[in-house]
């Protein structure tokens, strides 16, 4: 394999400023020292978007601002970063967050993401829909026109005694091989003959579940589907939001990394709170710039 040339940036760096320079470009443009709530989410990119916070409520001399986490590791880069974290459960029903910034395994042309890839999606929803807006930070491998074209399963968090009947109920649903996703470590304890599943932070598995590309509620509706699914080449072809829900209705399922359906203006114009789908996604680029996509808010 070729080896780039001394003074070139390797793939994994050149991945790394993307995710750095998208996140400092969403954080300019969606947060300010004044706000009040933030939610956090989870993953690599995140990292950067705390770094990037801190780096601006640190120019403004300011320490007013509380965090939200959505997850162990997205607690720990608040607090690593100086920056006051509190508990989901200490909002107030009626207090909503002023913006919620996290990354995407996937992104499609709707907005509707793949999260889970690191393990969290469910407290990463929780803390999505109690923000007025969502943004979505990410390199360019996640921009896609449907989800599961580039990222190859959604993640399902499961109650791990209901993983089996999850997984006889997913195949029913058309995924040709859902798997636990177990721990990529050859450690095994005496008496366990294989490697054990990976836990969630709430005790639970996730459960990898491939399905062919997924059409946004455009694509279905010009096949004449209307979010149905339909017979492609590569079997059935599920519109996202229908499939979530589907998924999300098996018993022993908690959630499903799958986020579409409004977001957060959509929702308050319907007098709901926040929503799963972000506002606009940043996607830093291999050649240095970022690029954005905004949602057309007719909200
Ligand atoms: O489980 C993890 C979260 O949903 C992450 O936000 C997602 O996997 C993206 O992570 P990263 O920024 O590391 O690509």
């Amino acid at each position: 394999m070729a080896t780039p040339s001394s003074g070139e940036p390797s793939p994994a760096a050149l991945v790394e400023s993307a995710k750095r320079a998208a996140a400092f470009e969403a954080v300019k443009n969606h947060f300010t020292p004044s706000m009040t709530h933030v939610g956090i989410g989870s993953g690599s990119t995140v990292a950067y978007v705390v770094e990037a916070i801190a780096a601006a409520m640190q120019e403004a001399g300011s320490n007013s601002c509380v965090f939200v986490p959505t997850g162990s590791q997205s607690r720990g880069l608040i607090l690593a970063a100086g920056l006051t974290a509190i508990q989901y459960e200490s909002i107030g029903e009626q207090q909503m967050l002023d913006v919620a910034f996290d990354g995407a395994d996937e992104c499609d042309a709707d907005f509707n993401l793949v999260k889970g890839g690191g393990l969290c999606l469910f407290q990463e929803k929780l803390v999505a829909i109690k923000a007025k807006t969502f943004i979505c930070v990410a390199d360019f491998r996640k921009d896609s026109q449907q989800l599961l074209t580039t990222w190859p399963y959604i993640p399902i968090e499961v109650c791990p005694m209901a993983s089996s009947y999850v997984i006889a109920a997913l195949k029913a649903l058309g995924s040709p091989d859902p798997q636990v996703r177990l721990m990529n470590t050859g450690t095994q304890s005496p008496g366990n003959v294989g490697p054990s599943p990976m836990k969630t932070d709430q005790n639970f598995w996730i459960v990898m579940a491939p399905f062919p590309p997924l059409l946004t509620s455009k694509d279905a509706s010009a096949a004449g589907t209307e979010g149905k699914t339909t017979e492609g080449l590569t079997g059935k072809l599920w519109e996202v939001s229908q499939l979530a829900s589907a998924i999300k209705s098996i018993p022993g399922v908690l959630d499903v990394g799958i986020f579409t359906g409004v977001n957060g203006p959509e929702a308050q114009a319907q007098e709901g709170q926040g929503g799963q789908k972000p506002i606009a996604a940043y996607f830093g680029m291999s050649d240095g710039t970022v690029k954005v996509r905004t949602a057309d808010l007719k909200a």
